[in-house]
């Protein structure tokens, strides 16, 4: 087997969070907070997840556009990290960045031939005629036109721009090519010939391809592997048919599900999942979906309907990293004093089991108990007193451990304790 042409282990990029106007320190956004893949010669890996968990952060750092924290990138064996300002320079020539907005990425004042020649002049090649050879090839290459050169960027649509952003990355003859959302900014009508004059560019220069995209779909058209992120670290990796067919991860089942919206725009809202994407610089411990992964692990003593168990640890996770508004809340439930019958205090506990979709009664008897006891802390005010008895009753795997990566199959794993035989569950009997 032949290295890979890009390796990145334990990659990382904390940013400082600062405050006052001393702006002192007072934390870190975990951007990107561990991760490793490979990406062989000729091959495309799409790096996926949602808007801000880190994907463009990763691709700036791979690149040393910005230093890394801490971790690891080999591209061709060399160690990037250590390379000196002639080494970069190299480096920069061989691994070229496309961005979302084409538009951003050209000065207006230089006609297209000027700025697809550019890297080349600051290559170091003088030979103007040549410039202008190569220049005019590639643009033909992209499907614009020898002419094209002497226009200036407005006078192209957007996809054009994206053309031609593409050809001033093949112009230095590139391995490899980081693609940062390259078709998100465009129409969906010419996002298809976008993408598959990639693919074409790419086989015919025999470029490796690091995909980054929010969309399930584009990836599965265009990627031979898939990374699938989640606020800043990897929580699966594998072939593109492996994880579409077999996805290890909830989050990638919720990920996969978003591909069914018929629009497009809605692809990036998750519904099925339930909370916001926490922040990065105050990650949750454990596993970091598990404040809202659907398949949150119950711990062994307790058997609740999934969606039920899923509301209740909602509860728990919004008392423990927000906290209740108990005045607007009392407010609230004043104004429907009418349609309710009870006490203050009952209806209010009614009523926040009502906003996280929890029964009147919960179908365990001990666990409706403790959630009681837990509501009636929260009416007295006492939100410390709820969190210590949520967290002592609904205690998860999935907020204890942090998990590692379980093997699914060839070359395909993900971060999640539902691969852990302690909590692998029971093959279900077979109906015949
Ligand atoms: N220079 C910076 N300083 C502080 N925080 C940053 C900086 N750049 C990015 N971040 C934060 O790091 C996290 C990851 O951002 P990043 O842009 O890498 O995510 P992304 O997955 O590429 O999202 P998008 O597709 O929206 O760009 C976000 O929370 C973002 O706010």
């Amino acid at each position: 087997m032949t290295d890979p042409l890009l390796s990145v282990r334990d990659l990382t990029k904390h940013y400082p969070v600062t405050s006052g106007w001393l702006r002192r320190e007072t934390g870190q956004v975990r951007a990107v907070d561990g991760i490793s893949f490979d990406l062989d010669a000729g091959e495309t890996l799409g790096l996926v997840g949602e808007s801000g968990c880190g994907k463009s952060t990763a691709a700036r750092s791979l690149l040393r556009i910005e230093e890394p924290t801490a971790g690891e990138v080999y591209f061709d064996g060399a160690d990037v990290i250590e390379f000196d300002k002639a080494e970069l320079k190299r480096f920069r020539r061989r691994a070229q960045l496309i961005f979302q907005d084409p538009t951003s990425s050209f000065d207006p004042r230089m006609t297209v031939g000027e700025s697809v020649a550019e890297p080349l002049r600051v290559h170091g090649m003088r030979d103007r005629s040549r410039r202008r050879a190569i220049v005019t090839d590639l643009l033909e290459r992209v499907g614009l036109d020898a002419d094209d050169a002497d226009r200036y960027p407005h006078e192209f649509s957007g996809g054009q721009k994206q053309r031609i952003a593409l050809a001033r990355a093949l112009v230095v003859n590139p391995d490899l090519i980081v693609a940062d959302e390259p078709v998100s900014a465009l129409d969906v009508s010419i996002q298809a010939s976008i993408l598959s004059l990639l693919e074409s560019v790419q086989k015919e220069f025999d470029l490796a391809v690091l995909f980054i995209s929010h969309d399930m779909g584009i990836v599965r058209e265009v990627c031979d592997r898939v990374a699938v992120m989640y606020l800043g670290e990897i929580v699966e990796q594998g072939p593109t048919a492996g994880v579409f067919e077999n996805p290890g991860h909830p989050y990638t089942r919720e990920l996969l599900a978003s591909i069914l919206r018929p629009d497009p725009r809605q692809r990036h809202h998750l519904s099925g999942l339930t909370g916001d994407l926490p922040d990065p610089a105050d990650p949750p411990p454990g596993c970091r979906f598990h404040t809202r992964c659907p398949a949150v692990i119950q711990p062994a003593d307790l058997d609740l309907d999934q969606e039920n168990w899923r509301a209740v640890m909602d509860v728990r996770v919004h008392l423990r990293d927000e906290g209740i508004d108990l005045a607007s809340l009392r407010e609230l439930v004043g104004g429907e004093a009418d349609r309710q019958v009870g006490t203050d205090d009952v209806r209010l506990k009614r009523r926040i089991r009502e906003e996280f979709d929890i029964p009147e009664r919960l179908e365990d008897p001990a666990a409706d108990g403790a959630l009681d006891d837990a509501l009636d802390a929260v009416v007295d005010d006492d939100v410390e007193a709820a969190r210590d008895v949520l967290a002592a009753a609904f205690p998860t795997p999935c907020e204890a451990d942090r998990p590692a990566h379980y093997a699914i199959d060839d070359d395909h794993h993900a971060a999640c304790l539902l691969h852990d035989e302690r909590f692998l569950a029971e093959p279900e009997a077979a109906d015949d």
